[in-house]
């Protein structure tokens, strides 16, 4: 008889030991999609919902030969970037990537974690611009990562599209800039720019809750999920929307502070 088969995915992310955002948000999210996620694991951090208390990076040789490891075995079908904590790791990423073939690319590009720790070095931020933005089929900033990566300031929805549209010019083939950092008052809104010019907005109601660690981590594992499938990217996108918003909406309580999402939600 025959055996099932899953779309095999990868994360390349850093640990969050409180299980709620990182790589553990990642395979939380992909194991709900129903794909087989695979990791390459970039750092390790000491973290709960009430923050970060300490990080180690692992070295370069260590990274390399957890890449090596996949391409030998497994057939990547979709991956995507999280936390890459410095310029030698985010190198390091780059380097592989252009190496094997691992299908379409989201990059997340992680900078500060909710409770405000720095989970990407200033000066990783040219880098992460300069040469890990141009791979990237969809980039998925959340406003002051979008802030910092263009340089612009960013409280309208006429600067959300600009930025994307800064974004796209520095390489990045698609762009989707989430919203949920926008005034407490304001709907979650979202902007996508797709690659060939097409744009459209995604809203959903804010939900007023402390619990959002990790939110986006699970749209950009969930996306990847969906073009491992072969889903397209505007839908995948839409899929990965509605189910950051059910995972929000249908809240857990874990830890204390900016506690993390129910990924069982559908
Ligand atoms: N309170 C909320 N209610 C509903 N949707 C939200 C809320 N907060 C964030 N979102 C949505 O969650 C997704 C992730 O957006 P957000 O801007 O929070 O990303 P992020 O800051 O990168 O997340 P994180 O750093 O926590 O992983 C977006 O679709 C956004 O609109
Ligand atoms: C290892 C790791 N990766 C990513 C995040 C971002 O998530 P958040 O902004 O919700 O804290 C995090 N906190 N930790």
């Amino acid at each position: 008889m025959t055996k099932p088969q899953f779309p095999q995915v990868l994360s390349i992310a850093g640990s969050d030991s409180g299980g709620g955002a990182g790589m553990q948000a990642d395979l939380k999210t992909m194991q709900m999609r129903h794909v087989f996620a695979t990791t390459v694991l970039v750092a390790i951090t000491a973290q709960n919902a009430r923050g970060v208390q300490r990080a180690q990076v692992l070295p370069p040789a260590m990274i390399d030969a957890q890449f090596a490891a996949l391409a030998e075995d497994l057939q990547i079908k979709a991956v995507k970037t999280g936390m890459l904590a410095d310029s030698q790791t985010v190198q390091t990423v780059v380097q592989n990537l252009q190496r094997y073939d691992f299908g379409p690319l989201t990059v997340d590009p992680v900078m500060i974690a909710k409770g405000g720790a720095p989970l990407l070095a200033d000066e990783a931020v040219a880098t992460v611009r300069d040469q890990l933005l141009p791979l990237a089929t969809l980039i998925t900033p959340n406003l002051p990562e979008a802030e910092v990566l263009t340089g612009q300031k960013i409280r309208t929805e006429a600067q959300m599209r600009q930025a994307a549209e800064h974004l796209q010019a520095l390489g990045a083939a698609n762009v989707l800039v989430k919203g949920g950092h926008l005034g407490a008052d304001q709907a979650a809104v979202d902007y996508v720019l797709l690659a060939n010019g097409r744009d459209f907005w995604l809203t959903s109601p804010r939900v007023a809750t402390a619990n959002t660690h990790g939110t986006g981590d699970t749209i950009s594992a969930c996306i990847t999920a969906e073009l491992a499938k072969g889903v397209d990217l505007a839908t995948a996108i839409r899929v990965a929307k509605a189910y950051v918003t059910a995972t929000i909406r249908e809240g857990i309580q874990v830890g204390h502070g900016h506690g993390p999402l129910n990924h069982w939600a559908v």
